[in-house]
C-alpha cells in the first residue's frame, strides 16, 4: 500500500453519499482552480447510483465546471449501448445528462453492438486511456461487492491478475450480466484517489476482509486497490464488521 488507508463512517446511506459529493464536488473545484482538466473514473451499482443523482441535484450550488471534467469507468458491462445495465447509460441519466458535460470528455468502453468482443473493447479503452487518460485520475470511485469484488475484478477470476495490461475483458461474472471489461489493478494503482464506496450490512464482511490485516487479493479483489491517498466510505451497517 502506498500510504496510510482512511476510514471514513457515517450514520446511514444518505449522510455517506452527502458526504462523498460534497468531497469530490471540493476536489474537482480545487483542481479547476489550480488550471486542471480533473479526470474521474465513475462506477456503476446501487450507491454510485445514488451519489450521481446526489451530485446532479448540486451541480447548479456549485462552481464545478463540469464541461472541464474527464469521464471514465472503473469497469463497464458488456451489453448493448441502450441496454439499461450499462454503467455508463446509468450515469448518464443520474447525472452526465444534467450537467453540461463535454461529450469529447466522456470515455465510455465500447458497447457489444459496437464492437464483436469485451476482449476488443477493452482494447479499445485502453486505447484511448493510453491516449487520452495520461497523468492520474484525480478520483476513482469504486463500490465492492459482498464478495469482495471491486469494479470487476472477481475473486478468483483471471482477471485479477492481469498484467501489462490497462483493461481487461472478464467473462462468467457472478454478478450478471456475465460479460464485462474492467481495469486492472495496475491502472487503478495510477489515481490521486482511490475511493470505496460502501452500503448496507451485505457489504460489512467484504469491508472487513478488504481491510484486515492479512488476506489475499485472490479471494478479497478489493484488498489490491491503492492510490496516492485511499478512503473507505461507510455508512454504519457496512462498517459494521471491522
Ligand atoms: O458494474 C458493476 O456492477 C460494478 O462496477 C461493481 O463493481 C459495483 O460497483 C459493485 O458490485 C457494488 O455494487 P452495488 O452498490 O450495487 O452493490
Amino acid at each position: 500500500m502506498s500510504a496510510p488507508v482512511e476510514v471514513r463512517r457515517h450514520d446511514d446511506a444518505d449522510l455517506l453519499v452527502g458526504d462523498v459529493a460534497s468531497a469530490l464536488l471540493d476536489r474537482l473545484e480545487a483542481a479547476q482552480a489550480r488550471g486542471e482538466v480533473p479526470q474521474i473514473g465513475l462506477t456503476g451499482g446501487t450507491i454510485a447510483d445514488a451519489l450521481h443523482r446526489e451530485l446532479a441535484r448540486r451541480a447548479a450550488d456549485s462552481s464545478v465546471d463540469w464541461s472541464r471534467v474527464v469521464f471514465w469507468w472503473g469497469d463497464e458491462r458488456f451489453v448493448e449501448a441502450a441496454s439499461p445495465d450499462r454503467n455508463a447509460r446509468q450515469a448518464r441519466e443520474a447525472l452526465l445528462d444534467h450537467v453540461g458535460v463535454d461529450p469529447a470528455h466522456v470515455h465510455e468502453v465500447p458497447a457489444s453492438d459496437q464492437v464483436a468482443t469485451a476482449e476488443e473493447a477493452a482494447e479499445a479503452y485502453s486505447r484511448a486511456l493510453r491516449e487520452h487518460g495520461a497523468g492520474f485520475f484525480e478520483v476513482l470511485m469504486l463500490g465492492i461487492g459482498p464478495d469482495g469484488h471491486c469494479a470487476s475484478l472477481f475473486p478468483g477470476h483471471p482477471a485479477v491478475h492481469a498484467t501489462d495490461a490497462i483493461a481487461v475483458a472478464v467473462h462468467d461474472s457472478p454478478k450478471p450480466p456475465p460479460d464485462r471489461v474492467t481495469l486492472t489493478f495496475e491502472a487503478m494503482e495510477r489515481c490521486r484517489a482511490v475511493w470505496f464506496i460502501a452500503s448496507g450490512d451485505g457489504k460489512a464482511d467484504a469491508v472487513a476482509r478488504a481491510l484486515a490485516d492479512e488476506g489475499s487479493v485472490e479471494e478479497t479483489p478489493a484488498r489490491g486497490v491503492s492510490g496516492e491517498e485511499t478512503v473507505w466510505w461507510l455508512d454504519e451497517d457496512a462498517a459494521s464488521s471491522l
